[in-house]
C-alpha cells in the first residue's frame, strides 16, 4: 500500500519537474540597448524559467545580445537590429517593452507622449500582427496613456485580450517598501505595500495603512512619505541631472515583475502584485484602466495565463481616500488621451 502511493507520488513529482522543465518561454524586450533594457535583459537571462531571450532595437540590441549571451545560464540571446522587429517577435511569449524617451528635469512623464506613444503605438501593431497571443508588458512613459494605446491598438487589429496587457507599476511598490521601511528602521524584505492608481505623480497612490509597519505613521512623516513615493521618479531625474531616469531599479522591478508572471505562467497560484491593466474597479466613472493586486495566473476563458482576478482596494483610511480623490481625474485624462491618439492615428 506505501509502496503504491509513494510510487504515485513520485510519477506525479516527475511529471510536474518535466512540465515545467520542458516549457518554454520565450521573452522579447524592445528597447533592449537601452538604459533599462540593458540591465532588463542581464537580469532575464538569470531568470530559469526564460528558455530564449530576444533583444530589439533600433540601436546595439546585437551588441547587448552578444555580451548577455556569454553569461552561463541556459536560455539561448537573440539580438535583433532596426530592421528585424518581425523576426524578433516570432513565437514570443511576454514581450516587455522599455523603448521610448526619458526624462530631463523639469519634465512629467506627460511631456514624454509625443515621442512616446508613437513608439509604443507601433511596437504593439507589430506585436498584434506577429505575435497576438504574446503577454505584453508596457514600461515606456506615460504608463497611464502607453497601456491603453497598446490595448486600442490590439482591439483595433481584432486581436485584444485584456488580460495580456499590463502596465508595469513595480518600481512604486519597490520604493514604497523601501521608503517605509527607511522611516520605520524596518527590514524592507518584511514590507509589502499595496501601490494602486497609475504611475505617475498624484496617480500614485500608497495603501500605507494595509501594512503592519504603516499603521503608526501619521502626521508629517506620513506626508513627506507618501510624497516621496508619489514622486520618486523626480528624485532620481533630478540627481542624474540630465542623463536620463530610473534604470537599474526599473530594470529590478521589470525583471521582478517579468518573474511573477512566469511563476504564475510556469503553474504557480496566489501570485498577486500591482499592474496596471484593464480593471472594473472605476470603469463607472470612465476609468477603465487602473493599477490595484491582481492575481496572474491561467485562465479558462479567451486564452491561457494573464489576469486571473483583479482585487478591490480593501479598506482605506481617510488620508486614502483623499489620495485616490485627487488621483482619479488626472488618471482618466491621461488614459484618455491615449485612447484619443489611436483613434485619431
Ligand atoms: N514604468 C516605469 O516605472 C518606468 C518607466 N520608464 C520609462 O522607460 C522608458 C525607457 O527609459 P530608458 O531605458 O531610461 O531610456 P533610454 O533612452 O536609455 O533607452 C530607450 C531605448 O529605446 C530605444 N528605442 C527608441 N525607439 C525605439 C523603437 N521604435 N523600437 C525599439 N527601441 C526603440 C532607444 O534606441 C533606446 O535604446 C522611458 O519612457 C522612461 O520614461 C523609466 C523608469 C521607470
Ligand atoms: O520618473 C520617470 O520619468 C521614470 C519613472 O517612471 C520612474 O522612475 O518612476
Amino acid at each position: 500500500m506505501f509502496a503504491r502511493s509513494a510510487a504515485r507520488a513520485l510519477k506525479s513529482q516527475s511529471r510536474q519537474f518535466s512540465s515545467s522543465a520542458t516549457r518554454q518561454s520565450k521573452v522579447a524586450v524592445l528597447g533592449a540597448g537601452g538604459g533599462i533594457g540593458q540591465p532588463l535583459s542581464l537580469l532575464l537571462k538569470l531568470n530559469p524559467h526564460v528558455t530564449e531571450l530576444s533583444l530589439y532595437d533600433i540601436r546595439g540590441a546585437p551588441g547587448v545580445a552578444a555580451d548577455v549571451s556569454h553569461i552561463d545560464t541556459a536560455s539561448e540571446v537573440h539580438g535583433y537590429p532596426a530592421d528585424k522587429l518581425d523576426q524578433a517577435l516570432e513565437g514570443t511569449d511576454v514581450v516587455v517593452i522599455p523603448a521610448g524617451v526619458p526624462r530631463k528635469p523639469g519634465m512629467t512623464r506627460d511631456d514624454l507622449f509625443n515621442t512616446n506613444a508613437s513608439i509604443v503605438r507601433d511596437l504593439a501593431a507589430a506585436i498584434a500582427r506577429v505575435s497576438p497571443k504574446a503577454k505584453v508588458l508596457v514600461i515606456s512613459n506615460p504608463v497611464n496613456s502607453t497601456v491603453p494605446i497598446v490595448s486600442a491598438v490590439f482591439e483595433k487589429a481584432g486581436v485584444y485580450d485584456p488580460a495580456h496587457i499590463f502596465g508595469v507599476t513595480t518600481l512604486d511598490v519597490v520604493r514604497a517598501n523601501r521608503f517605509l521601511a527607511g522611516v520605520t528602521g524596518t527590514n524592507p524584505k518584511d514590507v509589502k505595500v499595496t501601490v494602486v492608481g497609475g504611475h505617475s505623480g498624484a496617480t500614485i497612490v500608497p495603501l500605507i495603512s494595509q501594512t503592519p509597519q504603516g499603521k503608526g505613521v501619521t502626521g508629517e512623516v506620513y506626508d513627506k512619505l507618501v510624497h516621496r513615493i508619489q514622486f520618486g521618479g523626480d528624485e532620481v531625474v533630478q540627481a542624474k541631472d540630465g542623463a536620463g531616469s530610473a534604470t537599474l531599479s526599473m530594470a529590478y522591478a521589470g525583471a521582478r515583475f517579468t518573474g511573477d508572471l512566469l511563476r504564475a505562467i510556469h503553474g504557480e497560484k496566489g501570485v498577486v502584485v500591482p499592474t496596471f491593466v484593464k480593471s472594473p474597479l472605476f470603469a463607472d466613472q470612465g476609468i477603465d484602466f487602473f493599477s490595484s493586486n491582481v492575481e496572474l495566473g491561467v485562465r479558462t476563458v479567451l486564452s491561457p495565463n494573464g489576469v486571473e482576478k483583479i482585487h478591490g482596494l480593501g479598506e482605506l483610511s481617510e488620508s486614502e481616500k483623499k489620495l485616490l480623490d485627487a488621483c482619479l481625474p488626472e488618471l482618466k485624462k491621461n488614459i484618455e488621451k491615449g485612447k484619443k491618439f489611436v483613434q485619431q492615428s
